[in-house]
């Protein structure tokens, strides 16, 4: 096994992000090309600050990266096609060989296009792994930096203290995720779109917590020497915590790579505004209200994954206000065409001891029920997939909820998926970005000694896993972790 080969060079590097706004009264249009000259990244700034100025820190690339490995069996590291995509160190270090070192100017253009998402685990047997691979993200769990040694063990405690509430959750959708395959088959209609409109591409998929990862997506990539690249995140608002997340574990590997850095990539960074989604969104729902026997008596009540409150109030995350942009986006849409329901936005899925982006989900229904609501159609606003939030928290708990707090009739816009109007707008987006495309510069480090010390590695596990059990068995947290906080 190889042990790490990160040096703790800061790489000057430029990647291009595009984002693509609808009028709004906020909005302003944005497409620029970021430089960074050697700053430290960061994620906990709003994408117009941040985004876009990818550059190394090492601090954070040995658990970003070597998160998704973790707990891996050398079988598990294999793509389907039986290809190893990773070699973990014994500390859970990743190295992705330098496939392709170069590219030349006579290079035939081959495009690819990287599509990002969260991955979900494919059965019950992957869930504790899976959530691992989650709470080792430090954008998932933010510990102060002295703290950050603690990121593993308490990922360890957290996974195998939320498993069976996850797995119970996961049972009852069929024993898995289905959002690898729904992630497929987007990915094959965003090709087949593209090829329509004339551009032929190779479309990728890069998970952040389970297969395919990001790390396998990008190793493809190299094999099939793409020349031209655009990253398009499935999320439609950006957050620190999943976009961000995942554009973190790019700009590491990016950074460590001669190649990839020298890649011309364009970024979509969020695309919540865009005309073509708004519009889907606005179809779905106006479809959805047909079917009540009073459409216009309906409520729609829009929910989205919540975020801790810091990552908003103390990261700057744009997440809460991209939220209720895309709302007010949808809601005008579904004005222009005769629709004047009521709506309200509520957050659902939060998790852990700490306070979450309010109202709950979970207690705006109740509150409705009081209020005499009778009619609602539930509108989940942060997927393009339908998955666990959907189709268990949202289609059993928050029914069940809704129907015993004397709501009567119970409705629920399904997900984009493969919608062709929402289709062919993502296609868009990557026509419209791929002209911006810039390479990353780096200053490629000659120093590739690694920062990893196996002994010093060991005793921080040590004693970080038992600070960590002290700080965290208290019976109250526990509690948090196994009910619907973590
Ligand atoms: C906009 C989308 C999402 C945000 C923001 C987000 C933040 C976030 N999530 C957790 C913890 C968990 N998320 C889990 C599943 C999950 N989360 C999203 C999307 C967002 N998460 C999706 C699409 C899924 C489902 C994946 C699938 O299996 O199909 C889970 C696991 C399920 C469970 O146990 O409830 C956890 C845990 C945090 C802590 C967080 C922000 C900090
Ligand atoms: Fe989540």
């Amino acid at each position: 096994m190889e042990a790490a080969t990160f040096s703790a060079a800061r790489p000057q590097m430029r990647f291009s992000v595009s984002n693509h706004k609808l009028s709004w009264p906020r909005a302003k249009s944005m497409s620029v090309s970021c430089h960074s000259n050697g700053e430290l990244p960061n994620f906990d700034k709003p994408p117009s600050q941040a985004l876009g100025v990818l550059s190394s820190c090492s601090a954070d690339k040995s658990i970003a990266i070597s998160g998704g490995l973790y707990l891996l069996s050398p079988a598990q590291k294999r793509n389907p096609a039986g290809q190893t995509f990773c070699a973990a160190s014994a500390a859970g270090y990743t190295h992705v060989e330098n496939l392709v070192e170069s590219h030349t100017d006579t290079t035939e253009d081959r495009v690819g296009v990287l599509l990002l998402n969260l991955g979900g685990p494919e059965t019950l047997h992957d869930v504790q792994p899976f959530l691992f691979n989650l709470f080792a993200d430090p954008d998932i769990i933010r510990l102060p930096r002295l703290f950050r040694f603690l990121q593993r063990p308490l990922a360890q405690l957290i996974s195998v203290l939320r498993a069976p509430k996850s797995k119970e959750g996961y049972a009852a959708i069929g024993g898995g995720s289905p959002l690898r395959k729904i992630t497929d088959e987007q990915a094959d209609a965003i090709k087949m779109a593209l090829e329509a409109k004339g551009m032929p591409v190779n479309v990728y998929v890069g998970m952040r917590y389970w297969y395919p990862f990001t790390e396998e997506a990008i190793h493809q990539i190299k094999r099939d020497r793409i020349t031209r690249l655009v990253v398009l995140p499935l999320y439609p608002q950006f957050s620190i915590s999943t976009t961000g997340s995942s554009l973190r574990v790019l700009q590491n590997i990016f950074s460590e790579d001669a190649y990839l850095s020298r890649l011309p990539v364009s970024i979509i960074q969020s695309w919540y505004q865009r005309e073509g989604y708004i519009k889907a969104m606005a179809d779905l729902i106006r479809k959805e209200l047909e079917q009540f026997t009073k459409p216009e008596e309906v409520m729609i009540f829009f929910s989205a994954h919540g975020v801790p409150v810091s990552y908003v109030e103390d990261a700057g995350d744009p997440y809460k206000d991209q939220m209720e942009e895309c709302i007010y986006l949808i809601m005008q849409e579904l004005k222009a065409r005769g629709f004047d329901n009521d709506h309200t936005l509520a957050y659902q899925s939060r998790v852990g001891p700490v306070k979450w982006l309010k109202p709950y989900t979970d207690e705006v229904l109740v509150e409705l029920g009081q209020k005499g609501v009778k009619s609602l159609l539930a509108v989940p606003v942060s997927f393009v997939s339908e998955h666990i939030e959907t189709l268990e928290e949202i289609d059993m708990e928050y029914k069940h909820l809704a129907l015993e707090s004397g709501i009567e009739n119970w409705g629920r816009v399904p997900a984009l998926g493969c919608t062709s109007t929402f289709i062919t707008d993502l296609a868009d987006a990557v026509i419209e970005a791929l002209p911006s495309a810039k390479a990353i510069y780096t200053s490629k480090s000659t120093s590739q000694e690694a920062d990893y010390d196996p002994l010093s590695y060991a005793i921080k596990m040590f004693f970080g896993s038992i600070l960590a059990f002290v700080l965290l068995l208290s019976p109250k947290m526990i509690l948090a972790f196994r009910n619907h906080v973590f």
